[in-house]
């Protein structure tokens, strides 16, 4: 008989998961799902159940890594919470497969695996792509992902100026309280933007809030929220005039607003651009469309659960 599953929490999860460990393994799996020949990684885009009732949804992640042998899924729900909420807008549990007995070795948060994996992915793409030498970051939103995106941005990168803008001022105030270095508190995008060469948006918008016409041509754009085929972050201007790169082709023409309501062309997946496929187009204006991926979480959750047994 199959052991019983071990529990990870969230606080062990946060100790255990390093942005120095978890960037080269995405990078690799990034690679191989790319690959157009490869059947090492499988991974069907997210299954998702809507909750209209709550103005959100359940998504189902699952993913099998052939040659590292890992099995995982997320179960994530995702919420549109009013301005001043105090609810949770993301809640994820991973659950880590034998993939050959079938049984969980493991169930842990999924909060902290979303917020790191998906920053660090972030991070991936500026490194491919922003400017060669970019010296200022600015994250629209003040959430859990601005902060895992200001921290990992922070510490690959030296930046000479970060700021933040947040649709309530108070919060991103609290936001730039709340980080280890300094950061400036825009009250408008548009300003919190110009002459920006790295933007992250990272907000629950359904409308654009970034629009193209406030973009130094050039910069590089990380576009983190608008998950859901009829919700944007970005305008038609900037989707139209940038070099779209994705994390997975097949996941971004059946969820991202910003691709299918604009009709902008997807140039490349990042994986592309590590397998070196597809070049890296760093002196045009870029955004890379995230919408993460299952088998982000998977990598993710095996460096957890090993450094779990190193300590166990
Ligand atoms: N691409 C990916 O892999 C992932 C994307 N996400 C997305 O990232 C976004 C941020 O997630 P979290 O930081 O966890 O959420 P959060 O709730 O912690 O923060 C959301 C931020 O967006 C702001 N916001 C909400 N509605 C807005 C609106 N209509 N206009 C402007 N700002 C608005 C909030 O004030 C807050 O600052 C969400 O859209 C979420 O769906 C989350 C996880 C993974
Ligand atoms: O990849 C994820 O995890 C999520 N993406 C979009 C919003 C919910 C979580």
């Amino acid at each position: 008989m199959a052991e019983p599953p071990v529990l990870i929490r969230q606080d062990e999860v946060e100790g255990l998961l390093h942005y120095k460990d978890l960037i080269p393994r995405l990078e690799v799996a990034l690679g191989k799902f790319s690959k157009l020949d490869s059947a090492e990684v499988i991974q069907p885009v997210r299954t998702t159940v809507p909750l209209q009732k709550y103005n959100g949804f359940l998504g189902l992640m699952p993913a099998y890594l052939v040659h590292e042998d890992i099995l995982c899924t997320k179960l994530v729900c995702f919420y549109k919470r009013e301005s001043g909420s105090t609810l949770p807008s993301t809640q994820a549990t991973v659950l880590l497969f034998d993939p050959e007995y079938g049984n969980v070795k493991a169930v842990m948060d999924g909060e902290v695996i979303t917020a790191k994996r998906t920053a660090a992915v972030s991070a991936i793409s500026a490194k491919l792509l922003m400017p060669a030498k970019s010296e200022v970051l600015t994250i629209l939103g003040a959430g859990h992902q601005a902060l895992s995106h200001y921290n990992v941005f922070t510490e690959t990168f030296s930046f000479k100026e970060v700021r933040v803008w947040s649709r309530r001022k108070e919060t991103a105030e609290r936001f730039a309280q709340s980080t280890q270095g300094h950061v400036t508190v825009w009250e408008s995008v548009e300003e919190a933007v110009n002459g920006a060469d790295v933007i992250v948006t990272v907000t629950g918008a359904s409308e654009p809030v970034l629009f193209g016409q406030w973009v130094k041509p050039g910069a590089h754009v990380a576009a983190v929220g608008a998950c859901r085929p009829d919700w944007r972050e970005l305008d038609d201007v900037l989707m139209r005039q940038a070099e779209v790169y994705v994390d997975s082709r097949e996941g971004a023409v059946a969820e991202s607003g910003d691709i299918i309501l604009s009709g902008a062309k997807v140039f490349a997946e990042l994986g592309e651009v590590l397998n070196g496929t597809r070049p890296a187009l760093r002196e045009k204006t870029t955004v890379f469309k995230s919408l993460g991926m299952g088998i982000q979480d998977a990598v993710s959750a095996k460096l957890v659960f090993e450094q779990w047994k190193n300590k166990h």
